[in-house]
């Protein structure tokens, strides 16, 4: 196995503020493991709030001439980020596989995922519009005028060490925004050599700096408190995205927060059995379940309830389970020894509960954070795993016997991410989708994510979309121009409104044969 350390060079592994790497001003490090191995792959800078800030110095210093740079010359710089990344594609790969645990084959998906977003938004840049109108009264015009929010925040998980990033700094970027970036401390080396890719293609210094600490908590608020920040976007749990919620209030600054799920995967009897579970296993089994929108409830209409959790059980139990690096694996480490810990105490409830454990069940011995592929029946109401995010290999799998009730326990959560239904029925499926309280909902698709799609949740999953072309409105203000022009719109004096006034040359008008 070639070291995929190699592509990120000792020198690359620090701060990235303005057009300098540097260490972090203590000169302090900290340790990035293999989920794996817990071995340590490499070291990098720990900022604290001095370094939090000098990015916010180059993020701020670099933001007029970035807003004022051409749109097209934007787009250029992103469509060549998304080819660097596309070239090189296996590097990042397998650096995210080491850093984070998912299989290779994932990694490459994410690659493709998160470059995509690149390629989305440098043809956003050249796109953006406002509009001109009449007041109603007819005594003015109306004018919109969008312009960039200002130097954004960003605070990234580990589970998409690329792809969170990417549909964050792409669209700021369209918009002509600067961007300091707080990847999770898990998974640095990914954003990393984000940076220096970007760098390499030309974008200034400046517009995209990266901050790797372990003091999130001290470098993010400080960040926040600093009025030169308009903007904040962070991807993570409900319980974190609240608490820089009541930050970013202080400042009042424009928010998007892509926060937990708890999706419900119904499958109805009358759905195409080989459709449901294909669409089950990426719906549970994509990114190892560490997925905020992966099926977190499985819920499985009784007629076919049986047959279902059966070739379920069956087809979890097939995947092969070790280091994402390795050949023919499917299920890699989990990110760390808290996640397994969890995983496994929700396990052990449901099981108290009543639950029958199908397949897996048990942590295995060795080294890594490993959980295997599990399948539970029978589990409960009251089961802890369906209140909260289980972000792992676990399906609990719930009979049901009419849409009401599926409908009202699939609603019966705090958050509203996203959601999936199964049925050849399509009134039965359009009355869940009008039903589900979700941001997102897959019919007869375990896939949803796209960057050219609206990624967002309702309730307490989060505010504001991600990708599409709502993506580059959340880095846009609008500033309203309000025209003077009384008395109503005058016509152009063309023929089919008013006679030309005298003097002037008249259209022909055209006769009969050539219209
Ligand atoms: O975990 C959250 C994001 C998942 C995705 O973009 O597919």
């Amino acid at each position: 196995m070639s070291d995929p350390m190699n592509v990120l060079a000792p020198e690359h592994r620090r701060l990235r503020i303005g057009d300098a790497w540097r260490d972090a001003a203590s000169g302090a490090t900290f340790a990035v493991e293999d989920p794996a191995t817990g071995k340590t792959i490499a070291e990098v800078a720990d900022a604290d709030v001095v370094d939090g800030l000098a990015a916010l110095d180059a993020a701020s210093t670099a933001m007029a001439e970035w807003a004022a740079t051409p749109p097209r010359k934007r787009s250029e710089l992103l469509t060549a980020t998304y080819r660097a990344l596309t070239e090189r594609s296996e590097e990042v790969a397998r650096l995210i596989t080491l850093e984070m645990g998912k299989p290779l084959a994932e990694a490459r998906g994410e690659v493709a995922y998160g470059a995509e977003f690149f390629r989305w938004f440098a043809e956003e840049a050249v796109r953006v519009e406002g509009r001109y109108s009449i007041a109603p009264s007819g005594g003015y015009r109306i004018l919109t005028v969008p312009k960039p929010v200002g130097p954004c925040v960003f605070v990234t998980p580990w589970n998409f060490p690329l792809a969170m990033g990417a549909r964050k700094i792409a669209p700021a970027l369209a918009a002509g925004c600067t961007t300091i970036t707080k990847p999770a401390g898990q998974t640095p080396l990914t954003m990393l050599f984000l940076a220096r890719i970007m760098e390499e293609v030309g974008v200034p210094p400046g517009v995209v700096n990266v901050v790797t600490t372990k003091r999130s908590g001290e470098v993010v608020s400080a960040l926040l408190a600093d009025g030169r920040t308009r903007k904040l976007s962070f991807t993570g749990s409900t319980e974190v995205g609240r608490v820089l919620l009541r930050q970013a209030a202080d400042n009042v600054l424009r928010t998007s927060m892509e926060l937990g799920g708890n999706a419900a995967l119904i499958v109805c009897a009358d759905a195409d059995l080989d459709v449901a579970l294909d669409g089950a296993m990426v719906a549970k089994m994509r990114n190892i379940g560490e997925s905020c929108i992966a099926a977190n409830r499985i819920y499985v209409e009784e007629p076919v309830r049986e047959e279902f959790s059966a070739r379920f059980a069956e087809r979890m139990g097939a995947l092969s389970m070790g280091h994402g690096l390795d050949d023919g694996v499917n299920v890699g480490a989990l990110i760390d020894e808290a996640s397994v810990t969890k995983i496994d105490e929700l396990v052990a409830d449901a099981v108290d509960r009543g639950a029958r454990v199908l397949v897996g069940g048990e942590r295995p011995d060795g080294p890594g954070h490993f959980y295997p592929p599990t399948v539970l029946v029978d589990v409960p109401d009251d089961a802890r795993m369906l209140k909260a995010e289980i972000f792992g290999p676990v399906a609990p799998i719930i009979s049901f016997t009419s849409d009401d009730e599926v409908m009202a326990k699939a609603n019966d959560t705090e958050h509203g991410l996203a959601g999936y239904v199964f049925t050849r029925d399509l009134q039965r499926a359009l009355r869940f989708a009008e039903g589900l309280d979700t941001g997102m909902l897959g019919i007869n698709r375990g896939l949803i994510s796209d960057p050219s799609a609206p990624f967002g949740g309702v309730k307490q999953s989060g505010i504001g979309k991600e990708g599409s072309h709502e993506g580059i409105l959340e880095y846009l203000d609008l500033t309203y121009v309000a025209i003077d022009l009384p008395g109503p719109a005058r016509c152009s004096g063309r023929p089919a409104c008013a006679p030309a006034p005298p003097g002037r040359p008249t259209l022909p008008t055209p006769s009969r044969s050539r219209r």
